[in-house]
């Protein structure tokens, strides 16, 4: 743990059940979030996010391994000891109470004077932008605003950290999309550690400074978002984030690689043996067809208004997917054979 880290979580184990009924679902987890950093948990459903997020909230207590925050151990502490608070997907809202007493709430417990709880309640739906919606109750609002007075409620005891379990799921698209800019904003104007729960790359590639892929209960990668997306270091990251093509392959030695159909690229790598090629459709470029080159067939053309997308079939069967920006270049036809060719600073080679 380092002194600069608003989040430390040390070698973090969780099973539920017991004896052989017994399920892990957190292994060896360890992560340091940063200060003020925007830090997000992305993965599939089921793969041990949330338990994650109860753990730091201390809804739920390690079966191994250690949790500081602020450099404070909290491994065992209550809920309401610990400097963080959540917002949840289903804003749990008090429905009975108005906009401006449900942001006040937890500091009425504290016993904060009156004063002190108005001006807090102020500045925290301010933040928000819903001061003018103060006195309604939040049946009298969209969704959008209940989120935002959610939001408001949970930054109103000002937490050293915020933890968001898919604040933004049961919103539609637009909205979605909206309130994505508004939580970028409001972190940086906060000036808090976020620690954001989601399934959705592209909401965790749009808002993160850094990323943690799970899979299984465990931490397959971390790291910018820029260098999740093009320097994947495993099949499922690759995969999970974004459009990518995995075509099979052989590592020879001398930094060879056989592609499918014979033809041989230079690119270095320590494998040896079967491996999977990864790259972007938009990294890999058309060329003349011959025998240094993959070879694929057009099967379909999509034009998606800012760019062409090539669906193409490798000689082994697998689908291809080509994006082509360049509109005004020249253009394959369907049915017609063409060249690939796989830049080399734009192709992974994984071996899991
Ligand atoms: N209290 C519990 N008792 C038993 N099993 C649990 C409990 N809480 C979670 N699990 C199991 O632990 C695993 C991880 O659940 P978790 O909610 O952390 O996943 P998640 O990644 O947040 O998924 P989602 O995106 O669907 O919420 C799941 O298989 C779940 O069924």
């Amino acid at each position: 743990m380092t002194d600069s880290s608003a989040v430390s979580i040390t070698a973090v184990s969780k099973s539920f059940g017991r004896g052989s009924a017994a399920v892990r679902v957190l292994e060896d987890v360890s992560v340091e979030i940063g200060q003020r950093e925007f830090f997000t948990l992305l993965g599939p459903s089921g793969c041990g996010k949330t338990t994650l997020l109860r753990l730091i909230a201390g809804f739920e207590t390690a079966d191994q391994g250690r949790i500081a925050i602020e450099g404070q151990d909290v491994t065992q502490a209550p809920p309401f000891r610990r400097p963080v608070n959540t917002v949840f997907q289903n804003y749990a809202l008090f429905p009975h109470l108005t906009v401006e007493q449900n942001v006040g709430f937890a500091l009425v417990e504290q016993q904060m004077p009156a004063a002190q709880i108005r001006a807090r309640v102020g500045e925290s739906l301010e933040m928000v932008r819903m001061q003018s919606y103060a006195r309604r109750r939040p049946a009298e609002l969209s969704g959008g605003q209940q989120q935002r007075v959610a939001l408001a409620r949970a930054l109103a005891p000002r937490p050293k950290v915020l933890l968001l379990d898919e604040p933004l799921s049961a919103l539609d698209l637009k909205l979605r999309k909206e309130m994505q800019i508004e939580l970028k904003l409001l972190q940086a104007e906060a000036g808090i550690t976020f620690l954001f729960v989601t399934h959705d790359q592209e909401e965790a590639l749009t808002l993160s400074d850094r990323v943690a892929v799970m899979q299984g209960g465990r931490i397959l990668q971390m790291g910018a978002p820029r260098e999740i997306y093009e320097t994947p270091t495993h099949r499922f990251v690759a995969d999970f984030i974004g459009d990518i093509n995995l075509i099979e392959a052989e590592a020879l030695p001398g930094n060879t690689i056989r592609l499918i159909g014979g033809a041989q690229i230079t690119h270095p790598h320590q494998a040896h043996g079967r491996v999977t090629l990864a790259i972007r459709p938009e990294r890999a470029r058309i060329v003349a067809l011959d025998a240094s080159h993959l070879q694929a067939r057009v099967v379909h053309t999509a034009y998606l208004g800012t760019a062409l997308v090539h669906k193409l079939a490798l000689a082994d069967g697998s689908t291809f997917l080509l994006r082509q920006s360049d509109l005004d270049g020249a253009q394959p036809s369907l049915g017609s054979q063409i060249g690939l060719s796989l830049p080399a600073d734009s192709l992974r080679v994984l071996v899991q």
